[in-house]
């Protein structure tokens, strides 16, 4: 497959709200003027400082009250101020703010209707929210094509909130409703694909009323995943996905201030570093572009030249591309990169209960662990780690806020009929991720005997079954000195005495020789 020409660019909330002017004239302009691409854009809904007080967020706020009955304008009124003065700020074309302003009102003016009958109702359905929700992404999307239009770029705005027919059914979100999406992302983006003139589409990155609501079916971070679906659907060369970090580091680098920056990392490193606490990507992201062999990557709206870290796998050739790269996988680039010792990076998850599960009976009966899973699972609870002796389980629950905190002492009510049961809160996991782990002897050990050496108790150790992964739950209040200590032995570019790890592959090799 050659090159399209087409890059798509996802652009988070909080970029939209602090550096729209740089994302146009910077990052917009540049790709489309400079390196003659087509450019698709994708954008979340505008925050300004922090996602918690951002547009989606005050949105769900006023879901959560008119679903008590109660009046929620107060949000909407902070909502419509945001974007009015947000547009008189930025956008200078007389005609375009004035357009943009009555556009973002007509929007809310909307949603207010929507949510006056769910009051009514007391009821907020799942459509109802994605309808509210929608909204954000439409604000977003309206502002950014009139800034766009504003500084000399032609950008189109296209709204994808009913892209999914209303009788269309699916019990779940699996291949062949991304398979329909993209067919019919296609068709919605022919007009543009097909135009003589460059057109910019800046695309709502919320994608229409799914099923079970979006917000149950994929969660919050919804955008990353239309992003990764207009690529396939455009067969885009790359799918950029910018932050306000130069791409993904061997640790978060508030937390650990010599963390490094990776120039690559694979699909399945990005997952489980998202999913145990670094916000890399949506994980449903990936499946999709890797698929359609698109690399991903990650870039810095306030470093528009940096390289970025590319979410690509190891051992696939890129399109356009007939062979993988060299070396090929089995002695990966990484393989021989020395600075990375085996492990790729190191992340620490938050708010984490341990729940320690002794059976009342002697032996592990059959169904024990069946009974533990219904009541979590009735409970909608996740368990992040399990370890299980005979008698005994200990689970490492992710435990945000205070809805899945009532949750929890809800199903451990139900879980003492099945015996004792003690829960520990303020837990942290700490998780050492790299795919190439696996090969290397010494690398458990040296992360356990670091925690040891600086007085950090473990409570729980897993190696996932994926062997990319290996974890500990700690307190909460060790999980800096953790990762840091952990980061100095394992993946500082100065660390100095890694003595005990011996790379087992290298060992082999080196006895056939
Ligand atoms: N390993 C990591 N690499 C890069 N960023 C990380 C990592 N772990 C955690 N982070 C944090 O994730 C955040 C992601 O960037 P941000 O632009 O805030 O995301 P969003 O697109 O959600 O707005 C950064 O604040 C960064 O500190
Ligand atoms: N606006 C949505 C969806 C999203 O994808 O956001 P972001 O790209 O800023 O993570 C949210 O706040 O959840």
């Amino acid at each position: 497959m050659l090159s399209s020409g087409w890059v798509v660019q996802k652009f988070g909330g909080t970029s939209v709200g602090k550096f729209p002017k740089g994302i146009v004239d910077h990052i917009i302009k540049f790709y489309t003027e400079e390196q003659q691409n087509d450019v698709a854009v994708v954008c979340s809904a505008r925050s300004s400082y922090t996602k918690s007080k951002g547009t989606t967020s005050r949105l769900l706020k006023c879901c959560d009250l008119a679903s008590q009955g109660e009046d929620f304008m107060e949000f909407i009124e902070e909502v419509r101020q945001d974007h009015v003065s947000n547009a008189e700020a930025n956008v200078e074309t007389p005609a375009l703010q004035t357009r943009l302003i009555s556009d973002s009102n007509k929007e809310l003016d909307l949603v207010v209707k929507y949510l006056e009958a769910s009051k009514v109702l007391g009821e907020v359905s799942p459509r109802t929210m994605d309808l509210v929700m929608a909204c954000g992404e439409k604000l977003s999307c309206l502002f950014i094509t009139a800034l766009c239009n504003d500084r000399g770029c032609k950008a189109q705005y296209i709204d994808l909130s009913h892209i999914v027919p209303s009788d269309y059914t699916t019990n779940n979100l699996d291949s062949s409703f991304y398979a329909f999406l993209v067919q019919a992302f296609k068709e919605k983006l022919q007009p543009i694909v097909q135009s003589k003139e460059r057109i910019v589409p800046i695309i709502t990155g919320f994608f229409g009323l799914v099923p079970m609501g979006l917000l149950n079916g994929v969660g919050r971070g919804y955008t990353d995943l239309c992003a990764a679906l207009i690529a396939v659907a455009l067969n885009s060369d790359e799918l950029q996905v910018w932050k306000e970090v130069d791409g993904i580091f061997t640790a978060d680098p508030r937390k650990v201030p010599h963390a490094r920056l990776l120039s690559s990392v694979t699909p399945e490193e990005a997952a489980e570093l998202t999913y145990y606490g670094s916000e890399v990507i949506h994980p449903f992201t990936m499946e999709q572009v890797i698929r359609a062999k698109i690399p991903i990557r990650i870039k810095n709206v306030q470093n528009p030249r940096g390289d970025g870290t590319i979410i690509y796998p190891d051992n696939q050739a890129k399109k356009g591309e007939s062979t993988p790269p060299h070396p090929p996988e089995a002695l990966s680039a990484s393989f021989f990169e020395t600075k990375r010792r085996g492990a790729t990076a190191i992340t620490t998850k938050s708010d984490i209960v341990v729940v320690n599960i002794h059976s009342n009976k002697k032996t592990l009966s059959h169904g024990f662990l069946a009974q533990i899973f219904t009541i979590l699972d009735r409970y909608k609870l996740v368990v992040d780690l399990i370890c299980t002796s005979e008698v005994h389980v200990s689970m490492a629950l992710p435990i945000p806020d205070p809805e899945s905190y009532k949750a929890l002492r809800q199903a451990v009510e139900k879980l003492k009929s099945l015996g004792t049961v003690d829960v520990t809160k303020k837990m942290a996991i700490v998780s050492l991720i790299g795919k190439q782990m696996k090969q290397f002897i010494g690398i458990a050990g040296t992360m356990f005997t670091t925690l040891a050496e600086n007085n950090i108790n473990i409570d729980m150790i897993s190696q996932g079954a994926n062997e990319i992964n290996i974890s500990a739950v700690i307190d909460e209040a060790d999980s800096i000195k953790a990762l840091q200590s952990i980061h100095s032995k394992l993946l500082d570019e100065r660390a100095q005495d890694f003595e005990h790890a011996v790379d087992e592959r290298l060992e082999q090799i080196k006895r056939l020789d």
